[in-house]
């Protein structure tokens, strides 16, 4: 049986595909090309017009199982982040999404996922925007105060030879449990789990590699999670992936959204 069976084609543009088991929407437009899999509302690729790499890295060994994280892309971490409580990063990641609206313009997709609890009350809602940009908004309805990161895996050429800028020097290392000084313009060269929390604007991917930079825009987070997990073995990663990603989260930890707040995260690749 194939991988992939085509479900729906919502316009010539949208279509609608089941990669093994994840149903996953697919935009073949202008402004370049996009797949989302509604299990986690999870944007796993956005390859605009004029880039020849995708944004964002993915697991080239993810089996797809449903109720199984996906490794790469956007993984959303909701209500909570961590393992604060388990599943580990929540579990909005792990259920399946609708998509409630689609717009399509001649310079823009606009695509909104909605969740839904047991009763059909709405508890989040994600719009995801594709123009020379790709826009994430991510809102919180549910009741109870949640935390969010947009746990983004961007795309690199190779881990040894980028820069990142627009952190600050001060970061607390996640796996220390202790604050720390890193260069502001950060060189992975570890395993790193570090969590700033000041100055939050935007930060640039200098890709020596890919010749590219990729601009990441916060708005609303309290903070970004900088990780690459290095020799550490995860799930669907093969032993050679950390050379290629490095995640940049845009978060809301020690201030959880309360119902109707939003955080975003605008990216531009050039
Ligand atoms: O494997 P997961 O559940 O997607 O988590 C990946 C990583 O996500 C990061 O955000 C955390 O800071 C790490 O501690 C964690 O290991």
């Amino acid at each position: 049986m194939s991988i992939r069976n085509k479900i729906r084609q919502l316009t010539p543009e949208l279509s609608l595909y089941r990669y093994h088991q994840i149903p996953m929407l697919e935009i073949t437009h202008a402004v370049g090309c996009a797949q989302i899999a509604l299990q986690g509302a999870q944007l796993l690729s956005w390859k605009p017009h004029n880039q020849n790499q995708d944004v964002f890295w993915l697991s080239a060994v993810e089996p797809f199982i449903s109720g199984n994280l996906i490794r790469g892309g956007v993984p959303l971490c909701y209500p909570w982040f961590g393992t604060a409580k388990s599943p580990i990063h929540g579990t909005a990641r792990l259920r399946l999404w609708e998509l409630s609206e689609y717009q399509l313009q001649a310079q823009k997709v606009r695509l909104t996922f909605s969740l839904f609890d047991d009763n059909q009350q709405l508890e989040a809602a994600i719009t995801m925007i594709f123009s020379e940009r790709c826009e994430i908004i991510f809102t919180h309805y549910g009741q109870q105060p949640a935390q969010v990161a947009l746990h983004s895996y961007f795309h690199i050429g190779n881990i040894a030879h980028i820069d990142i800028t627009g952190l600050t020097t001060p970061c607390f290392n996640a796996v220390s449990r202790q604050m720390e000084n890193s260069p502001s313009i950060r060189r992975i060269t570890a395993s790193t789990d570090c969590i700033y929390t000041d100055n939050i604007g935007t930060n640039r991917i200098i890709d020596y590699h890919f010749n590219r930079e990729i601009a990441i825009t916060h708005h609303n987070a309290t903070e970004i999670v900088l990780w690459n997990p290095w020799h550490t073995p995860m799930s669907a990663m093969q032993a050679q992936d950390y050379q290629n990603m490095i995640c940049l989260e845009t978060a809301r930890l020690s201030q959880p959204l309360m119902t109707g707040e939003q955080i975003s995260v605008s990216i531009i690749a050039k």
